[in-house]
């Protein structure tokens, strides 16, 4: 197979032409240029011209790989993924997923499916905004990008939770707090009257748990505020910082430089308008719910049983947003319960000093890889793209930092959710993904983590012990790539537990868990039906990625499954 190492967009090219000019439309052109040498690139103005020029056959969506008419044995899988591995090579393919919050930017059918063609893993909804009917429709659509274009584009809903935070602004949708001014915060509520520097506090309390003297921190310090006066209902607050409020923003309180926790803890995690959003969640069958600001492991079990028995046919996953201190008190009871963790930086920078989130993200990383479950790291990555079409210097070398400590995902918040530039957002994740990747690989820069084994029963352990050999055999004898044929998609977090230098290619025939594992490193999810008879699932299997193109005679590749207690190394014949 092709182990061209060449990218189609690099940041790091030193070239005066912006490569984001570049990175609308990269691989399209590339593509039809490898798959048909002898067409110009310019003039092929097909949309998928790899489903054109390698089959022969008119454009088909989901890209079906199978030489018999009969869709139950068909292979599917989108053709991004099948065109990102054919132009970058196999072993240059992206192994960091990427999560896109979807907002007014990208609300819209051809949005969505303009942020799945540039590598949209996972769709985010925040609950914090908006109404259930406008998710349901964001829902809709992506539900259709998948069955009409054979993507598998997961859906994560992140609870609103019991943060405290501004009420909307009626008609305005920012508003700007100078040095000096006084605003009043209130419990009271606004409709269209709201007074000029007047904002209401989404929790009832408030009045009366502020003290004169504390600080309020608006969006972890984007705005600061000192308590001045208390009247009733209303707080006066004297701006310290000044800056761009925006409606819903989260409001932190300090009291003598120590974060005031009392009254947050007094909240429920899960709130009655989270409930019915979860409710809502299980019903439209996301695939991933999001609970913001966990404290305590119970909170997870609490939900995991009442989504089993809401929901017993199909499991939705449980992901813990790691944003406040009692979680990263609880981090491990915390992590073990879920399926997964989200580094939540936005929050847990205004709940800590900045100056431990690092460390805190690098805490949360290792902690995941070692109880394998997967692991979002998420705000700011590249927050000045909200406003303007290129990252700063500082921003990419976030990117970098996240990519080079193996996180499953990297996500976008205002990015894409409200931002002028959401697929120039994505396209940076990408290409900067790709680009540490190889290095990493080239150079032996990632971490080498001791990771002993997690499980108890000996069938368990017996099944981490050959993924662990598996990726071992995968990356000694430099292979092209790992396949694990799974049903629920365990063993395929094994093989990418370990991080192994080459793809892992996972072949599932339940739709809903090829979505779940498409929040995995290095994880390239297939939905296929496959029988006992590994022999004949490989042969198959080899079949139609060779009809494709996929692989060539001479590849090499390691095999495992759920079903056989074994290793296979196969060279394609
Ligand atoms: N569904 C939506 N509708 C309208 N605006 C949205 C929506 N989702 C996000 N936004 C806008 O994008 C901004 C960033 O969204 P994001 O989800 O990242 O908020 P966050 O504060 O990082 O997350 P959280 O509330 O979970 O801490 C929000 O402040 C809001 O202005
Ligand atoms: C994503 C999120 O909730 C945060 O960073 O606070
Ligand atoms: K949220
Ligand atoms: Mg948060």
């Amino acid at each position: 197979m092709s182990q061209s190492t060449a990218t189609a967009f690099s940041l790091l090219t030193p070239t005066k032409i912006s490569p984001f000019k570049t990175l609308l439309k990269p691989r399209h052109s590339i593509l039809s240029v490898r798959s048909d040498p002898k067409s110009n690139p310019h003039s092929n103005h097909h949309h998928h011209p790899l489903s054109v020029s390698v089959s022969g056959a008119a454009v088909v969506s989901p890209v079906v790989l199978d030489s018999s008419s009969s869709s139950s044995s068909a292979l599917e899988i989108d053709h991004v993924s099948s065109s990102e591995m054919k132009e970058n090579g196999f072993r240059s393919t992206r192994r960091t997923k990427l999560v896109c919050t979807i907002g007014p930017s990208t609300c819209d059918f051809d949005t969505i499916e303009a942020l799945a063609e540039g590598g949209m893993n996972v769709a985010r909804l925040n609950m914090c905004h908006n109404t259930r009917e406008w998710h349901k429709e964001v829902l809709e659509h992506v539900r259709r990008l998948n069955e009409e274009k054979g993507f598998a584009v997961a859906v994560m809903m992140d609870t609103q939770g019991s943060e405290i935070h501004l009420g909307d602004f009626g008609a305005a949708s920012s508003l700007k707090a100078e040095d000096g001014d006084i605003w009043t915060f209130s419990v009271r509520s606004f409709d269209e009257s709201q007074p000029e520097r007047t904002i209401s506090a989404s929790y009832d309390g408030f009045a009366e748990d502020v003290e004169v003297g504390d600080e309020l921190v608006v969006d972890g310090g984007m705005v600061r505020f000192e308590v001045v006066e208390k009247i009733g209902p209303d707080v006066k607050c004297l701006c310290t910082d000044p800056g761009l409020l925006l409606p819903r923003a989260n409001l932190a309180l300090w009291r003598k430089g120590r974060l005031v926790q009392q009254r947050n803890s007094m909240l429920p995690t899960i709130t009655s308008k989270d409930w019915l959003d979860i409710d809502f969640a299980i019903a439209e069958g996301v695939d991933f719910i999001a609970l913001s600001f966990v404290r305590s492991a119970d909170t997870i079990n609490h939900l995991r049983s009442y989504i089993a028995a809401r929901s017993p046919n199909r499991d939705v996953a449980v992901i813990a947003k790691i944003e406040s201190v009692d979680s990263l008190k609880n981090l491990e009871e915390i992590i073990k319960a879920s399926d997964g963790a989200m580094v939540a930086r936005g929050d847990m920078g205004s709940q800590i000093p900045l100056e431990q989130v690092p460390f805190a993200q690098h805490r949360i990383v290792q902690l995941c890889r070692q109880l394998n479950k997967p692991v979002i790291v998420a705000s700011q990555l590249l927050e000045s793209m909200i406003e303007y079409p290129i990252p700063t210097r500082a921003e990419v070398a976030d990117v970098s930092e996240a990519v080079r400590q193996q996180a499953d995902a990297l996500m976008l918040s205002g990015e894409s959710a409200m931002g002028l530039y959401p697929d120039k957002a994505l396209a940076v994740l990408r290409s900067v993904s790709v680009r540490m990747e190889k290095w990493c690989r080239e150079d032996k820069l990632s971490e080498e983590l001791e990771l002993t084994n997690i499980s108890t029963s000996l069938s368990a352990v017996i099944k981490e012990e050959i993924c662990r050999s598996a990726a071992k055999i995968a990356s000694s004898l430099q292979v092209d790539a790992l396949f694990v044929y799974t049903s629920d998609g365990h063993m395929a977090s094994l093989l990418s537990r370990w991080r192994p230098d080459c793809p892992i290619f996972a072949f599932t025939p339940t739709a809903s868990v090829r979505k779940q594992l498409n929040l995995q490193w290095g994880l390239i999810p297939f939905r296929l039906n496959f029988s006992e008879d590994m022999d004949s699932n490989l042969s198959r299997t080899l079949s139609l990625l060779k009809i494709r193109g996929m692989i060539k005679s001479g590849d090499r590749i390691v095999a495992v499954s759920d079903m056989l207690q074994s290793i296979q190394v196969r060279v394609v014949p």
